[in-house]
């Protein structure tokens, strides 16, 4: 067991500081007392408390005289100022002069709770932090990747291995793995890193708008082609053009593309001549491009080309150790560009950034912590600056991160949440879920959450009722 944390409170008040105490002990805190600030400075040479609740009206050493005492002696102790209601500007000023927070007085017990626990949390970040930035730092970075789990590394050990050779790459993963990020390492470790990286996302493109996009047109070769313009895979020469979502492309572009690969040449729509063009291609997919190869709907030969070698990064959801590094980067990231350099992740929004599912990978834990630090009043991103979906419970907790749960276990979790959002009345949960209260009661028992004798039998009717509902 780690200590406990550790509290000053000083307040000329004896009431007051009793009271304090009470509160702050019951929280598990390690809590001194002291009257005035000299007595308080000499408790905190000897204690070196993570945070100190002080009066500012004191006798003697006033409260903000103490907070720039502390700072330094201890600059790692956080300060929290007690102040009267109408002397806030007081509170203010001890703000900008370093305090953590303030609190109002006649005191609310919840407020004192709370800022306390948030200075803990924030004093815990700050060193958890450092810690994340240092193996930032040090281990755990590729290029602009960041990651340490087995299947990132092998993810690093194929883009070193294969950037040098000139082959065609197929980079597999779902959306918002990285599949660009690892095509942009590839080139700039590659001969190439001199040349343009120029990306191509097939998957949003028209056919014939995709074709010019890649190879280009000759002036007049359609109605508004009234000048000659070069194609992407033209402007990439000598250096590696990335083609995104190649799933999609027609059977028509894959077979001009298959040529490109093999005669390294391409025509221009409306052009006659061929064009010699240097460049490397690298393709992503986040479909099973093999199955769609059997399926005849991609061709084979094409596959094979692309695929001289393949790179598959996997979901984050199985690479979860990743996950606290990721956010501490993105965090850092928008922190930096929004002027709280120092951003950190409270424990408890930690943990639920580490259980969710992340549909959306790496790109949607950005926009989230992007969110949240845009969001946030505080130096530190809490649960309530993440979305709900990262808040609502997992729907069980047991099961593999597949993404998916039988739907008895989504039944379960749902009447649970339901019931929770009625205050466990059972008529009114019924009501909401559009079934008969029997039913109800009869689900409670079929996935263990009745109480025994909670529940009475129903009448025959009842149960009738309920039959022919459920037939319906
Ligand atoms: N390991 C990582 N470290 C740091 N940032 C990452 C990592 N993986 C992805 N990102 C970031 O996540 C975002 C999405 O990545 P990227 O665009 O490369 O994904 P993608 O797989 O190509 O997505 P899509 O299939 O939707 O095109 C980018 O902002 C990228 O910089």
């Amino acid at each position: 067991m780690p200590d406990p944390p550790r509290i000053l409170v000083v307040d000329d008040d004896a009431d007051t500081l009793l009271l304090l105490e009470e509160i702050l002990t019951k929280e598990g805190y390690r809590v001194r007392t002291a009257e005035h600030a000299e007595a308080a400075l000499s408790l905190a040479s000897q204690e070196e408390p993570d945070v100190v609740v002080t009066d500012i009206q004191m006798p003697g050493m006033d409260g903000l005289a103490l907070l720039a005492e502390l700072q330094r002696r201890l600059p790692q102790t956080l300060v929290v100022l007690a102040t009267a209601f109408g002397s806030l500007k007081t509170a203010v000023d001890g703000i900008k002069a370093g305090a953590f927070d303030y609190l109002g007085k006649p005191f609310v017990v919840d407020d004192i709770r709370l800022v306390v626990r948030r200075a803990i949390e924030h004093k815990r970040v700050i060193n958890e932090n450092a810690a994340l930035r240092e193996q930032l730092k040090e281990r755990y970075r590729f290029d602009n990747f960041v990651g340490s789990s087995a299947g990132m590394i092998a993810v690093y050990k194929m883009i070193a291995r294969v950037a040098q050779s000139d082959s065609t790459v197929l980079i597999q993963g779902e959306s918002g793995t990285g599949k660009e990020l690892v095509a942009r390492a590839i080139h700039a470790n590659s001969l190439r890193s001199a040349g343009p990286f120029v990306a191509v996302d097939a998957g949003t493109l028209a056919e014939s708008l995709l074709e010019s996009e890649l190879f280009g047109h000759e002036r007049g070769s359609f109605t508004g082609a009234l000048t000659t313009k070069k194609g992407l895979l033209e402007r990439a020469h000598s250096g590696t053009c990335f083609l995104d979502e190649i799933a999609d492309i027609s059977p028509t572009l894959q077979s001009k593309l298959l040529r490109v690969i093999q005669e390294r040449e391409i025509r221009r729509v409306g052009g006659s001549d061929p064009i010699s063009v240097d460049v490397r291609i690298l393709a992503a997919s986040n479909k099973d491009l093999k199955g769609l190869v059997d399926a005849g709907k991609f061709r084979g030969d094409l596959y094979y080309r692309l695929n001289v070698v393949t790179i598959s990064i996997p979901p984050l959801r199985e690479r979860a150790d990743d996950i606290p590094l990721l956010a501490q980067f993105f965090a850092q990231k928008y922190g930096a560009a929004q002027g709280k350099p120092a951003i950190g992740i409270s424990a408890d929004a930690m943990d639920l950034i580490t259980k969710y599912v992340w549909p959306g990978n790496v790109r949607e834990l950005e926009h989230v912590i992007e969110r949240a630090v845009v969001l946030t009043p505080h130096p530190v991103i809490f649960p309530e600056d993440l979305p709900e979906a990262l808040r609502e419970k997992p729907i069980a907790d047991s099961q593999p991160r597949s993404g998916w749960v039988t739907l008895d276990q989504l039944e379960r979790d749902y009447i649970l949440r339901a019931l929770a959002a009625h205050q466990q009345d059972q008529a009114k949960t019924a009501d909401l879920l559009g079934i008969h209260r029997k039913t109800l009661q009869r689900k409670l028992r079929k996935y263990g959450l009745a109480e025994a004798g909670a529940i009475e039998e129903g009448s025959t009717a009842d149960e009738a009722a309920v039959e022919q509902e459920e037939s319906i």
